[in-house]
């Protein structure tokens, strides 16, 4: 048993463990299953995510962290110990020092909720970090450079957009407009055009299927099942790409709109490196079909999706914690820095 340095991406819809070294060795959904009337936590991750929807009135299946935030804390603290429990029985560590990564706009409050929690679970020393500049960092940017590059990461909970030069952020916005609310507004598409209500799972399947960001394309077509608003029976419908579009437009308005605010407030010089080097998207929102297209023709820039952008936070810390000067020294050094400064 030997002590690690470990690289956390807890995620509203997704927890990825990075262990330095090792790679990713965990990517589990972020719901806990536990009993209504004991608390007791019942399943976490994969085990969970399968009950949602589908509990009697005594168990319930949660997602503790809602908007890229802890919503309930003694919930996430489960999740994380749970999480890093396995990793123990592996053989891996002792306690770790953790990097975990927040949203850009979070107050310090919740800030230090992420780190309490990490401690909670066994951390050694905790290092927060913004998830724009991570996901950059995992997407394969070079951030140190005098150069601008942009970054739209778009997870379950929050799309942030930021403009990175020399190592940090210039000028960023996070919404609350992500994967999550595209399977809201799915939800209700269905409902209010269909009269049928379905779950957070299918609207999800949906998305992943058929959705698009994109107004004509070509239209392919899924068959769901939920239950009739008028009858309460079970039904089938099959639903079109085209509705589904219909369907996500406010909301993938809403991240142009965002990305187009960042543009407007980033410095000219940098502003101008972006119309060469372009954007790129990073979260598991980025696999929508079209958007980077969208976005393209909207902010008439070049927009790519990053090789792996469910994974690029995780492999961002991981990149973090493998370089020489890796996170933790730097922090020490900025603390004598810090501590330098405050004596003279
Ligand atoms: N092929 C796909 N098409 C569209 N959306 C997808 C696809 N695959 C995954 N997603 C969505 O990506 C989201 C999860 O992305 P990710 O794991 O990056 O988020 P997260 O890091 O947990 O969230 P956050 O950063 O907001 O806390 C979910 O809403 C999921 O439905």
């Amino acid at each position: 048993m030997f002590s690690k340095d470990i690289g956390i991406d807890l995620g509203t819809a997704n927890v990825l463990i990075y262990v330095k070294g090792k790679g990713i060795i965990l990517n589990e959904p972020s719901v806990v299953a536990m009993d209504r009337k004991t608390e007791e936590v019942l399943a976490v991750g994969t085990e969970a995510r399968k009950m949602m929807g589908r509990t009697p009135k005594h168990i319930v299946a949660v997602r503790p962290l809602k908007d890229g935030v802890i919503h309930n804390f003694d919930v996430t603290e489960a999740m994380l110990k749970h999480f890093m429990h396995i990793l123990k029985l592996k053989g891996f560590m002792t306690k770790p020092r953790i990097l975990i990564c927040c949203p850009t706009n979070i107050t310090s409050i919740e800030q230090n909720a992420i780190r309490e929690v990490a401690e909670k679970a066994g951390g050694k020393k905790v290092y927060v970090e913004v998830e724009p500049k991570v996901a950059a960092i995992g997407a394969g940017l070079d951030i140190y450079q005098p150069n601008a590059s942009m970054v739209i990461d778009i997870g379950g909970g929050t799309t942030d957009v930021a403009v990175l030069s020399m190592g940090d952020i210039v000028t960023s916005e996070t919404i609350k407009t992500a994967g999550d609310s595209f399977d809201r507004q799915i939800m209700k598409y269905v409902k209010d055009h269909h009269k049928l209500l379905i779950g957070e799972k299918t609207a999800e399947k949906i998305k992943v299927e058929i959705g698009t960001a994109l107004k004509h394309t070509e239209a392919k077509e899924i068959e769901i099942r939920g239950r009739d608003i008028l009858t309460g029976f079970p039904r089938t419908l099959k639903i079109n790409s085209m509705e589904i579009g219909e369907a996500l437009k406010e909301s993938v308005n809403s991240i142009v709109e965002a990305a187009r605010m960042v543009l407007e407030k980033t410095p000219p010089e940098l502003a101008s490196d972006i119309i060469e080097s372009g954007a790129v998207l990073t979260g598991g929102g980025a696999l929508l079909d079209g958007l980077d297209q969208l976005l393209a023709a909207q902010l008439q820039i070049p927009v790519s999706i990053a090789e792996n952008p469910l994974e690029c936070v995780a492999l961002g810390t991981g990149l973090m914690l493998e370089a020489k000067e890796n996170i933790f020294r730097k922090s020490k050094q900025r603390q004598i820095a810090d501590a330098k400064n405050r004596t003279f």
